[in-house]
């Protein structure tokens, strides 16, 4: 059944994150504007912050809207996990005017523009060549950890949506086995997430000095990365280290699961941020160490996702998607 006036633009797409939504304005098939970034916190509620945005770039009348956002939708009610927004799919279309208004996980939607995305905004992190046909696997860490995949299927790539940042965090040797007891005492359950993500680099730090005996200081994330690639801190070092393997074992797992010969992407604000550091870390070495399957690993090529906003690419295609159908 047609979803009415499919041809009317601009749309809207959204990319809604823990920390900051981005939105754009689509004016023709494929074609972004008016792309802008808001702090999630400056807004109390996601409609407030989709009526600001609309009203900053001009009330030009849109019918039809896309979201991506980092949390599970499995009805009207979306509630995000790593942040206090919660409205009705429903009512938010009504409030806004909308015609139609769809709403699907952030990391859903970055997995809709795997596809899209220009091979210049993809660095490769070792691996040979993508086997076609085969599934993609995408991992990420920004404020949480997201984690998605392209299966493919008689009509074309299917999306995966999982909440696969959330599977229990796996150490790999006494260091991290160190690190998921220090995460267990305080926090219960260890997920991937847990250490996996900005709050996660900031969890490993922590940890890392208390083993080692010392007075942890008070860093953030973006601390943490600078002073640990400026060499001013090798406690900082050793938790990127730490970190960047860790994200190899979890993507190497994800790609095992999914028999992902097709590539892994990794997208999330982080790594972009480390990216040459990142590229000669332990990440690709712990990718493939998986004893006997470390051959099959090591063919397996990785990308980073080095696009400014991939996700509103893969927003634009399930609204394209859903609008034709
Ligand atoms: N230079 C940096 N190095 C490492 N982490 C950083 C850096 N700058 C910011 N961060 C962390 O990155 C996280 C934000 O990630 P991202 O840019 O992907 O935002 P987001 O899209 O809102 O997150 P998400 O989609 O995962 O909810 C925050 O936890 C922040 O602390």
């Amino acid at each position: 059944m047609s979803t009415g006036l499919p041809n009317t633009w601009p749309r809207l797409l959204a990319d809604i994150g823990g920390t900051n939504a981005r939105f754009a304005l689509e004016t023709a098939p494929g074609v972004l504007e008016d792309i802008q970034v808001l702090p999630c916190a400056s807004h109390p509620t996601l409609e407030a912050a989709m009526r600001s945005y609309l009203a900053e770039v001009g009330s030009r009348a849109v019918a039809h809207a896309a979201i991506g956002i980092a949390n599970p939708v499995t009805g009207d009610w979306v509630q995000m996990t790593n942040h206090h927004w919660a409205f009705s799919i429903e009512a938010t279309r009504q409030a806004l005017g909308l015609t139609s208004l769809i709403v699907i996980n952030d990391f859903t939607a970055l997995a809709l523009s795997l596809p899209h995305l220009p091979r210049k905004e993809l660095v490769q992190v070792g691996g040979g060549d993508a086997i076609s046909g085969s599934p993609l696997a995408l991992i990420g860490p920004g404020t949480g950890l997201g984690v998605s995949a392209l299966i493919p299927s008689p009509g074309g790539y299917m999306p995966l949506a999982g909440e696969g940042g959330h599977v229990s965090f796996a150490p790999f040797d006494e260091r991290e086995a160190a690190i998921w007891r220090y995460a267990r005492d305080r926090h219960g359950h260890v997920s991937a997430e847990r250490l996996l993500s900005g709050p996660g680099l900031v969890l490993i730090y922590h940890a890392l000095a208390a083993l080692a005996g010392e007075a942890e200081q008070d860093l953030s994330a973006a601390d943490i990365t600078a002073r640990g690639l400026s060499g001013d801190c090798p406690r900082c070092r050793e938790t990127l280290d730490a970190f960047c393997a860790m994200l190899g074992t979890a993507a190497a797992n994800l790609a095992l699961t999914l028999g992902a010969r097709g590539g892994v992407y990794l997208g999330g604000g982080i790594v972009p941020r480390l990216i040459d550091y990142f590229k000669t870390s332990p990440f690709r070495p712990r990718f493939e160490d998986k004893g006997r399957f470390s051959a099959y690993l090591a063919g397996i090529p990785v990308f980073v996702i080095n696009s400014r906003y991939p996700a509103l690419i893969g927003a634009s295609a399930a609204l394209a998607a859903h609008l034709e159908h």
